[in-house]
């Protein structure tokens, strides 16, 4: 069936999908074929799946870089390992410090909103009244270890710096952060030539579009929430994502996360144990004209506990202009957005999200 065919022929889904990811660097056309079928289903039909990695191969895990991701994840006991565990302790002592020394890096007083958002600083639903949490985001940046500088000139409309709390308030905060970013970038990479082939393209269709990991951490903090509840005022409020995609790390045990079907039904997804959520957002919407799908989701915290989550928003690069497939085009289904760049999308969402006067 064409994109445009199996696009107009989807039913509301009832549950999130998990795809297991145990075949992603397989060059085998048995399993690659599967893999991206069931990719193809998950995109065009839900929006999000459940990538399962633990059942990578050690080997493969080692060669393709993704040690400290999948160690993360993988864990005989359920709790969290290794570089999650030194990321979580990190992100629980920046949101423990005092207001007024995270606002000395808050997000509206740095060019592309890096940094710290206070509690119902944004807004994510424009009829909602504030997003319940707090936030602390960042964008590339090499390791002290790794070579590299960050070239301003490919930022386009994102240009600007990462901001971080000082060494001294929170002790390899940095260093913990910009570990777990570079291990999630690398599995973003290699999932964007399996979105390439569900697509009907070649794997290497994203490559030229992906040089320069236009993607965005970000630590989220979540209050609980009990007693009565202004539906206005929720942990996250209904929306979409912006990137191509977006990795999403949940503490385990804790249910927030909901996703809208057609519906207009919310079907919970819970933490899974050795998987990480993978939701796509408006720019793949935007490139595939709508047959992929950015799905509205929120979060809500009635746990009585402090939640704790980590999405990787990952993008194509932000001076790429953000035009459908022509594949994705047709007379019944033309392409109804003005032509932007990533860059230019991102900042305006970012900006409508904060209110920045
Ligand atoms: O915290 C979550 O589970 C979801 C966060 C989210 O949807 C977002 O930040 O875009
Ligand atoms: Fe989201």
């Amino acid at each position: 069936m064409s994109l445009i065919d199996e696009a107009a022929s989807v039913d509301a889904f009832k549950d999130v999908p998990v795809i297991d990811l145990s075949h992603i660097f397989s060059d085998d056309p048995s399993f690659r074929k599967g893999l991206v079928s069931q990719i193809r289903d998950a995109c065009i039909r839900v929006g999000f799946f459940y990538g399962n990695l633990s059942n990578l191969t050690v080997s493969n895990v080692v060669r393709h870089g993704l040690t400290e991701l999948w160690r993360s994840l993988v864990s005989n006991h359920g709790i969290p390992e290794e570089v999650i565990a030194y990321v979580l302790a990190g992100a629980k002592q920046f949101f423990a410090l005092p207001l007024e020394t995270k606002m000395e890096i808050e997000n509206k007083k740095q060019p592309n909103f890096k940094g710290y958002s206070p509690l119902l600083s944004g807004n994510n639903d424009p009829y909602g009244a504030g997003d319940l949490q707090e936030g602390f985001e960042f964008g590339w940046e090499a390791l002290d270890d790794q070579k590299g500088v960050q070239d301003e000139s490919i930022s386009g409309a994102m240009t600007g710096a990462n901001v971080w709390p000082s060494e001294a308030a929170v002790t390899g905060f940095r260093n913990a952060a910009l570990t777990y970013y570079h291990a999630a970038t690398k599995l973003g990479k290699a999932l964007f030539p399996l979105f390439a082939e569900a697509l009907d393209q070649r794997p290497d269709f994203f490559h030229d579009k992906t040089q320069h990991s236009a993607a965005l951490m970000k630590f989220l903090y979540y209050p609980p929430q009990l007693g009565p509840v202004d539906d206005r005022v929720i942990g996250i409020g209904a929306h979409t994502d912006w990137e191509c995609f977006t990795i999403l790390w949940q503490e385990p045990g804790i249910q927030a996360l909901q996703v809208l079907n057609s519906e207009k039904q919310w079907i919970d997804a819970p933490p899974m144990s050795g998987t990480l959520v993978i939701n796509l957002g408006d720019e793949f919407a935007r490139i595939t004209n709508g047959i992929f799908k950015s799905t509205v989701h929120r979060a809500i915290n009635r746990n009585g506990v402090e939640r704790y989550s980590i999405p990787l928003f990952f993008g194509v690069d932000y001076n790429t202009k953000l035009e459908p497939m022509p594949s994705c085009v047709s007379t019944d289904r033309p392409f109804e957005h003005e032509v932007i760049t990533a860059g230019e999308y991102i900042k305006s969402r970012l900006a409508a999200t904060y209110n920045h006067k």
